[in-house]
């Protein structure tokens, strides 16, 4: 074997540092480039597609490298933390020239990781969580915290959905775990792209401010991801808040496929704002106010005394036009205070930011007095509490110019008349310059070279520049040439080196004392970060509050009334969004009545009609009204929901690998076992995923169960029109149906709710107006009469009730040149009884519908439909019929 040569001083060095951060992408600066080796190297260059060489070829070494130029490197970092990888940075702590032969000191100055970076743009409305997870015998922790406004939470869950849930929730990008935490969860995590970053031991010297959890093992949780941050962030994280414990059950819950079936973020077909809920009510004026609302959104509250605060602050912005108006005009002048802080306490603050704290600081005695001359109680009590943070306000103003520059270390930031020294300096290179403006003159005079010029560089300071044309007239005697350029020639004087080192020092000299002011002027920040970071937390509640105001005003939403009861009446309801994009009033209101003798309503009505907005509407309903804000309606009564369960629309979960059908039904076993009460179910066509009669058995079998079990107020919308017939059995459950009309042919959709089920399905015209070949759709209208005549033989009401047996779906004889119809009364397969068995009252009772139904549908498979007749096929269907019952 050959023996392994050792490596050079520097990869050993390398090496011990990869070894500290062996999860990170090591940048290794070497001259005038940051280099990759071995591995980083390797997977670097791809995904920077950079070219990958090796080191020391011909001496034997061979490692693959790649590397990047010093000065573009903040690009590269960029790239590889969006693809969701981490990055060390190891710099050269010392002038490679001092290194005297020996190695250059070198050390890791920053790591990158996509959980902390920091939204480049002032104005970022996003939040960026990072997070950490604990697992104990049967709770897990969970902590996570923004770096840029320095919020810090943790709260405990009890089973592993609920983790997921909330990580998702937070669209965390990366979360951190100890090296005991179980491997099961991470792989479930790793799919979802969420970055696991490990640690071993926990830092201990460190002050923060665990006063205000109760919880051990959420301090546990917290101190990992507070060790995390110490690891990564090698800075000050002074502006971190307090941490704050948080329950999930003290606020009403949705799980992520609620979140994103009703669309509150993300528009689930373009993925962006636009068309969400979010969308729709963020009319705040600053980015704190529009994060704010983004976390009330995704955590509706569920105490009706804070609740009643909110609406009376939104009713109050509302009686009050010309107050709000003027506190948006002041509170659009506020910067992102709460990033501010953090860049103050980072020490990345420079003179702008400064600038731009006072500018908000500015606003503040304004907008406390145009909110205390409203009058109102409730609200000068809340705003009376502003701390104005005027001495910091002061400070800025007196020592900070007003166009100060990015820089903090060019000097021109301060501003004169804050340090009578620094005056000195300014007035000494100020004079100077004056003298050089004087010498200039006397200069051109004495030579009698009018375009004489005097400039400076930083070889040799200042000089006399002459043009080539002038140069005969250049007193040789006084003028020592320093520098030949194309058109001119550069010289000094023994008068010009004099006073320049008196400028230059003065100069010098005011810099540094600048940058030392400015230093102490932010230490002083510093101390006030709290304030700050108090005043922004006031000023963000506001901002929600009027933003809540002005869309109510807009679209004449109204206050919600909270009952005790299991009731609720919602006047002339409409979906907030649809209305918003439909233009001149064309939104069909609806109302939505439970009484307290109605759990369930089943709605009914032709494709298109409205089904899924009327019950995304109600969901929106009671999340608006559990925000706070008013809702969209005439008048509206509810109680307070703890929990909103859906199941909308084909939000297929291809991360897990499962099915369309796996999801649904993965989706209704956790309403049926968690919903309470208190729930909101939404379940729009629960079924329609799997063959015609296992999706009708289950559907009806989930609705008992929900009018026996549970009792939550439950919207269920289908095209099973047999499952109407529930009513006569469940008196839990209601009909309505969604309105539509024929004329000459043609459907018109009404999108008004009436009692009772619909009459007809209009399938095939909403086929028509989807543009279908005229062909099939005259194919398929015969198909249908041929259907519902066979229907004669049938009642539709025996196929429901127990023991239920449907009939099979009979085929009609296809005419010449057609394509055959395609069957979808599929035999149950074994993968849908393994799918069924999620929760078993409900796949026994679908389990007794579907063994007889499977007989007989084995039966006709082995059935040559196709080649009879109809009245053949409709024939022997009526004898399966009768050996069914
Ligand atoms: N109340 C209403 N007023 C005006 N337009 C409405 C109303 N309700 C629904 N619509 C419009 O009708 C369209 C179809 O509504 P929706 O998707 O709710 O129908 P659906 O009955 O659930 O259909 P399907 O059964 O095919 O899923 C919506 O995109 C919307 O533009």
């Amino acid at each position: 074997m050959p023996q392994k040569t050792r490596e050079t001083p520097m990869m050993e060095q390398y090496l011990e540092y990869k070894k500290q951060y062996p999860d990170a992408f090591l940048l290794y600066r070497v001259g005038d480039f940051y280099e990759m080796f071995y591995d980083d190297a390797v997977k670097g260059s791809q995904i920077l597609e950079l070219t990958l060489t090796a080191r020391n070829k011909k001496a034997g070494e061979n490692i693959p490298m790649c590397g990047v130029p010093h000065h573009a490197i903040e690009g590269y970092i960029d790239t590889l933390v969006d693809k969701g990888y981490k990055v060390a940075v190891c710099d050269q702590l010392e002038n490679p020239a001092d290194a005297e032969g020996k190695m250059v000191k070198r050390g890791v100055t920053r790591v990158v990781t996509p959980g902390t970076i920091m939204d480049k743009s002032d104005q970022s409305k996003e939040n960026n969580y990072i997070t950490a997870i604990t697992a104990t015998k049967n709770v897990f922790g969970l902590a996570y915290a923004d770096l840029s406004t320095g919020e810090v939470k943790v709260t405990s869950v009890e089973n592993q959905l609920d983790l997921t849930n909330e990580l998702q929730n937070l669209d965390t990008k990366e979360t951190v775990v100890s090296g005991s935490f179980p491997q099961k969860y991470l792989d479930q995590l790793r799919k979802y792209g969420i970055l696991i970053s490990k640690i071993e031991e926990l830092e201990e010297n460190y002050t923060f401010d665990f006063s205000q959890i109760i919880d051990e093992s959420e301090v546990s949780t917290v101190k990992l991801l507070i060790s995390y941050l110490i690891k990564t962030q090698m800075r000050s994280l002074d502006h971190l808040k307090p941490a704050q414990s948080y329950e999930t059950s003290s606020y009403l819950l949705m799980d992520h496929s609620a979140q994103s079936n009703l669309e509150l973020f993300k528009n689930i077909r373009t993925n962006k704002k636009s068309g969400t809920l979010l969308w729709l009510l963020d009319e705040t004026k600053t980015a704190m106010g529009s994060r704010l609302l983004k976390q009330w959104l995704a955590r509706p509250l569920i105490s009706v005394s804070k609740l009643k605060r909110r609406q009376h602050f939104v009713q109050v912005f509302l009686d009050n036009y010309f107050q709000r108006s003027s506190f948006q005009d002041y509170l659009t002048k506020v910067y992102d205070l709460e990033r501010l802080a953090g860049r103050v306490a980072y020490g990345t603050v420079n003179g702008r930011d400064l600038i731009q704290l006072r500018t908000s600081l500015e606003q503040v005695p304004e907008i406390k007095s145009i909110l205390l001359d409203i009058g109102d109680d409730e609200l000068t009590t809340f705003v009376e509490k502003i701390d104005e943070v005027s001495d910091i306000r002061e400070l800025i103003d007196k020592a900070i110019v007003e166009e100060a520059p990015i820089s903090v270390t060019n000097g021109g930031l301060i501003k004169e008349g804050y340090d009578e020294q620094l005056d000195k300096y300014l007035d000494a290179s100020k004079n100077g310059k004056q003298w050089l403006a004087s010498l200039k003159a006397k200069e051109q005079e004495l030579t009698g070279i009018n375009n004489l010029k005097i400039g400076y560089n930083k070889v040799f300071g200042y000089y006399i520049e002459v043009s080539h044309a002038n140069t005969d007239k250049v007193p040789e005697d006084r003028y020592q040439r320093k520098q030949t350029l194309v058109n001119a020639e550069r010289y000094i004087t023994p008068e010009l080196k004099d006073k320049e080192s008196l400028i230059l020092e003065a100069e010098e000299k005011s810099k540094s004392l600048e940058y030392h002011l400015f230093d102490q002027i932010r230490k002083k920040v510093k101390d006030q970060i709290r304030r700050i970071q108090a005043l922004a937390n006031i000023l963000s509640q506001l901002d929600v509050l009027q933003s809540f105001s002005v869309i109510s005003e807009e679209y004449h939403y109204v206050a919600p009334e909270f009952i005790d009861d299991h009731e609720l009446q919602i006047v002339n309801g409409r979906h907030p969004v649809v209305e918003k994009v439909l233009s001149n009033n064309s939104y069909i209101p609806n109302d939505v009545n439970f009484d307290n003798q109605t759990d369930i309503l089943l709605i009914t009505g032709p494709n298109m009609s409205g089904k899924s907005t009327y019950m995304r509407q109600m969901a929106l309903t009671v999340i608006m009204a559990q925000i706070g804000c008013f809702v969209p309606a005439e008048s509206a009564k509810m109680p307070i929901f703890d929990h909103i369960f859906t199941r909308i629309g084909a939000a297929d979960d291809l991360i897990s690998g499962d099915s369309t059908f796996m999801v649904e039904m993965r989706e209704a076993n956790d309403a049926l076992k968690n919903a309470t009460a208190n729930s909101l179910i939404i379940f729009d066509e629960i079924g329609r995923g799997t063959a015609t009669y296992d999706g009708m058995a289950l559907a009806q079998a989930i609705i008992e169960y929900i009018d026996k079990h549970v009792n939550a107020m439950t919207m269920f919308s289908t095209h099973y029109h047999e499952l109407t017939e529930l009513e006569e059995q469940l008196p839990g459950l209601r009909n309505v149906h969604v309105d539509a009309s024929e004329e000459n042919g043609d459907l018109v959709f009404l999108h008004k709710v009436l009692p009772g089920p619909a009459d007809k399905s209009y399938g095939i015209h909403v086929a028509k107006l989807a543009g279908l070949p005229d062909d099939v759709l005259s194919r398929a209208t015969k198909i249908l009469s041929s259907l519902e005549e066979t229907s004669v033989h049938t009642t539709t009401s025996d196929s429901i009730k127990e023991p239920a047996a449907s009939e099979p779906m009979p085929v009609v004889k296809p005419e010449p040149k057609v394509e055959p119809v395609a069957d979808d009364s599929e035999i149950a397969t074994e993968d849908d009884d393994a799918q069924l068995s999620l929760f078993p009252e409900v796949t026994q009772k679908v389990k007794k519908i579907s063994t007889k139904e499977t007989q007989v549908i084995k039966e006709i498979s082995n059935q040559d439909l196709m080649g009879m007749t109809p009245m053949e096929a409709m024939n022997l269907i009526y004898q399966w019929q009768k050996k069914l019952k």
